[in-house]
C-alpha cells in the first residue's frame, strides 16, 4: 500500500545560520526549522562528520522532525537543531561552548537549546552562563534534570496504547519485548517491563551491559518477538532490515527510526505496526518544558508525559479508519496543528 505522505521538505526551515565560532574556530549551524507555534527547541549535537555538509544536512532533517514531535506533543513549541561539525583542528572544549552560547543567543530567543549527542548536562550549565535559552537544568537548581526517565515514561505509556490496539484487554505478562539499546532510556524501560511480567530480550553494541535475556547485536532484528523496542541510534528500519523482522510492532524511544518516510509503507505491508517516533520519544521534552518554561510541578509534568500513550492511540485509529499508515496519520496531524494554529495567530495579529 502507498499512501500519500505530506513531505517534511513541505515545512521549510526559516532559519539556518551557520557560524564559524570566534574562539574555537568551529563551524556552529543552528536551524529554526519553524516557530509558528512558539520558540524552536532542540537539542545541540556535537560531533565529527565525513563531510560537514552532512552536518548541515543533520540540521535541516533534525529540526524538521523537532517542529513535528513538539507540535503532535501539544507543545506552544516550533522545531531547531545546534550541530558542530567538528573540523579536525584542535580547540579548548570552553571556547567552543561560548561560541555556541552567543550563537544561540544571536537568536534572540527564538530558539532554545538542550543536550543531544556529544553534550550533557555540564555543557548546558556552561552555556547557561552566557544564554537563558537552554532547557535542561538540574533538577537541584529547579530544572527538569535528566531526561531520560520522562523519555522511557512516554515509551512505556506508547507501548500500553500499542497492547490496547493489538491484543484489548490483555496485560503485558507473557507479552515478547526485544529492547535494542540499553543506555539511559532502554535500561529503564527493559527493567519496567520485566517488572510488569514481560519476556524481555535485549541488546546492546556495549557487552558490558549484557544481562538476562541478551541477544547478539547481529540477531536481535530477526528474532522472534511480539514488541520490538528501538532505544540505541536512528536508521534502524530499513528495507533491508523491514524485510528481516518478525514482530508484531515496533515502538521506541530511538530518533528517526526510519531511513526514508517510504519505509512506513513497508512496514504497513508486512501488517507490522510502527508507532511514530516523534510521538513515542517526546517524553522529555514535554517534561521539560513543562517543569521549565510553565513552572508545573513533577507529578503535572508526569501527567502531561503520559498523555503520550491516548495521543498515540487516537492517532492508530485514524490510521486504522483511513487505512494509512500511522506516519501519515501523525504528520498529517501536526500539520494541521500548525496551521490551525498559525491561522489563528494571523487573525489574533499575532504574526
Ligand atoms: N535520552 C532522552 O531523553 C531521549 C529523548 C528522545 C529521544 N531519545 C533517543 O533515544 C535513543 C536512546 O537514547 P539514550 O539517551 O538512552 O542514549 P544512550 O546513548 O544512553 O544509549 C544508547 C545505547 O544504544 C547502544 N547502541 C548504539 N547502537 C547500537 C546498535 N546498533 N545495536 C545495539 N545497541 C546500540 C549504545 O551502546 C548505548 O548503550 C537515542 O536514539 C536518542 O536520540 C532519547
Amino acid at each position: 500500500m502507498t499512501t500519500r505522505i505530506p513531505a517534511a521538505e513541505e515545512l521549510t526551515a526559516e532559519n539556518v545560520r551557520i557560524t564559524r565560532g570566534r574562539r574555537s574556530g568551529q563551524p556552529v549551524m543552528i536551524g529554526v526549522h519553524s516557530t509558528r507555534l512558539g520558540p524552536a527547541l532542540g537539542g545541540c549535537r556535537v560531533k565529527r562528520y565525513a563531510r560537514w555538509q552532512d552536518g548541515l544536512d543533520d540540521v535541516l532533517r533534525l529540526s524538521a522532525a523537532m517542529t513535528e514531535k513538539a507540535a503532535l506533543a501539544g507543545l506552544d513549541h516550533g522545531g531547531g537543531k545546534t550541530v558542530v561539525a567538528l573540523t579536525g583542528a584542535p580547540f579548548r572544549r570552553d571556547d567552543l561552548l561560548a561560541d555556541i552560547a552567543d550563537a544561540v543567543e544571536d537568536l534572540g530567543g527564538r530558539y532554545v537549546t538542550g543536550p543531544d549527542i556529544g553534550t550533557g548536562p555540564a555543557d548546558m550549565t556552561a552555556l547557561r552562563r552566557r544564554t537563558r535559552h537552554v532547557l535542561c537544568r538540574p533538577e537541584a537548581d529547579g530544572g527538569s534534570g535528566d531526561s531520560s526517565g520522562p523519555t522511557a515514561l512516554g515509551v512505556l505509556a506508547s507501548i500500553d496504547a500499542v497492547r490496547e490496539n493489538l491484543w484489548p484487554g490483555r496485560d503485558l505478562a507473557g507479552l515478547r519485548f526485544t529492547v535494542i539499546g540499553l543506555g539511559h532510556v532502554g535500561s529503564l524501560v527493559a527493567d519496567e517491563l520485566t517488572r510488569r511480567g514481560a519476556r524481555v530480550a535485549s541488546t546492546d553494541l556495549d557487552p558490558r551491559l549484557r544481562r538476562d535475556g541478551w541477544l547478539e547485536p547481529d540477531r536481535a532484528l530477526g528474532t522472534a518477538t511480539d514488541v520490538l523496542v528501538p532505544c540505541a541510534t536512528g536508521g534502524l528500519l530499513t528495507p533491508q532490515t523491514v524485510a528481516t523482522l518478525d514482530c508484531a510492532a515496533v515502538v521506541g524511544a530511538a530518533n528517526n527510526q526510519l531511513d526514508h518516510d517510504g519505509t512506513a509503507d513497508l512496514l504497513h505491508a508486512r501488517g507490522v505496526l510502527w508507532a511514530p517516533d516523534t510521538v513515542v520519544s517526546a517524553g522529555g521534552i514535554i517534561s521539560a518544558v513543562a517543569r521549565e518554561r510553565r513552572g508545573a510541578g513533577r507529578q503535572e509534568a508526569e501527567r502531561e508525559v503520559r498523555a503520550i500513550g491516548p495521543r498515540l492511540a487516537g492517532i492508530l485509529g485514524v490510521a486504522r479508519a483511513e487505512g494509512i499508515t500511522p506516519l501519515a496519520a501523525a504528520r498529517s496531524r501536526a500539520m494541521q496543528r500548525i496551521s490551525a494554529e498559525s491561522k489563528k495567530n494571523s487573525a489574533d495579529g499575532r504574526s
